[in-house]
């Protein structure tokens, strides 16, 4: 299939670029390079260096492409920037996203793959986290995402658009062969930053809780590969071809990791000792927050292929030892 990857040259977008080639799907990419690497996408590609809001241009290039499906990964995801400056959050992530989803409709392009996040259910209720539980975003950034489902469940009803949006839980990893992985500016992930203490660029590593109800006191997350989440993109595209279809997916492995587990893993990997600071709370931080993704499995026949934090890391690793630092492809 033809399809316009929106946010290709960002962390998962490139790695979902790849894993598109390897499905003999055919991409095309349109970023503005605002976070992301031009580096980070092959240069034979078709790239368009496009704001995703501009409805004109966006038509223009679903048109001239024959662009089929969009999948759309283009946010501004920084948590706390998006507590202090939300107008920038809604206007590129829910504004921009409407522009669109406009220019979609103006091409009659129907097909759509929505990045959409476990922070639209703000604090759950219930762990292991399924897709029936109630969504109550705890910050402006949640909040963007579950607005943009929101608006996806008005097209498909009232247009014919056929969505799938993933929930993703915390994306990590990079790709096997060291090539593309996770560069971003400021760096805010904790798996990035644990490596860069590991080997010196940083001082320490500041776990932020260790008074949490968790069985090691730091706070439980569900570390996903970022292949196995682009694998459950696109094993979704067979599920759109109905007119109106609507799917929403939770994607994590199921399998909550600590802070302080994360910094073993990251120790056994390398092989290096992780200088750890013991710190506050950082506000907004949920204790544990893992999926229950028994519905991508039975629905798309997902599978996890990185099923431990340590493998994991690995790749984060082969990545951070192949490009110590980055793209290096920065004004
Ligand atoms: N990384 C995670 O753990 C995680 C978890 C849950 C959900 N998500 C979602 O997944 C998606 C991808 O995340 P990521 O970590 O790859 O982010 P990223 O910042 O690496 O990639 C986003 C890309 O979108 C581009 N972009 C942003 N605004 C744009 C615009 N207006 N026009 C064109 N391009 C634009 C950026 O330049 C960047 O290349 C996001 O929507 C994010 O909200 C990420
Ligand atoms: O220096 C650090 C950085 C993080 N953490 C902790 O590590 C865990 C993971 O943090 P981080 O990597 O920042 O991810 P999250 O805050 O869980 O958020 C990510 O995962 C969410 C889904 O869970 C997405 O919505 C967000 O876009 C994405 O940034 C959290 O408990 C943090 O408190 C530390 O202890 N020290």
């Amino acid at each position: 299939m033809k399809v316009l990857v929106v946010g290709g040259a960002g962390y998962i977008g490139s790695h979902c670029v790849r894993q598109l080639i390897a499905a003999g799907h055919d991409p095309v990419i349109l970023d503005n390079l605002a976070y992301g690497h031009r580096k980070a996408v092959a240069p034979e590609l078709p790239f368009y260096d496009v704001n995703l809001g501009d409805r004109e241009k966006v038509k223009a290039i679903l048109e001239d492409e024959a662009i089929e499906l969009v999948m759309h990964f283009a946010a501004f995801c920084y948590v706390g920037e998006s507590v202090t400056e939300p107008v920038k959050y809604y206007e590129n992530n829910v504004v921009a996203t409407l522009r669109l989803l406009e220019a979609m409709m103006d091409a009659n392009v129907t097909k759509f793959v929505f990045s959409s996040t476990c922070a639209t259910f703000g604090v759950p209720d219930r762990l292991p986290m399924t897709e029936d539980l109630p969504q109550a975003p705890i910050n402006p950034y949640g909040q963007t995402k579950l607005d943009v489902e929101n608006i996806l469940k008005s097209l498909s009803h009232a247009h014919g658009l056929s969505f799938a949006a993933f929930r993703y839980f915390n994306a990590a990893g990079a790709s096997e062969d060291g090539l593309i992985g996770e560069d971003h500016d400021p760096e805010t992930h904790l798996i990035p930053l644990v490596i860069d203490a590991a080997v010196g660029k940083r001082e320490n590593i500041k776990i932020f809780g260790t008074d949490y109800d968790t069985p090691d006191g730091t706070c439980l997350r569900d570390y996903v590969h970022v292949d196995d989440l682009s694998r459950a993109h696109i094993a979704a595209f067979d599920k759109l071809d109905q007119p109106g279809a609507q799917h929403f997916y939770n994607l994590g492995t199921g399998t909550p990791n600590s802070v302080r587990e994360v910094i073993q893993a990251v120790e056994k990997v390398t092989g290096k000792k992780v200088p750890v600071v013991e710190a506050e709370r950082r506000p907004g931080d949920p204790p544990a927050l893992y999926a229950d993704s028994k519905k991508a499995k039975a629905e798309l026949g997902w599978e996890v292929k990185f099923d431990t934090i340590e493998k994991i890391v690995e790749t984060a690793w082969a990545w951070h030892s192949a490009k110590p630092e980055g793209y290096q492809d920065r004004g």
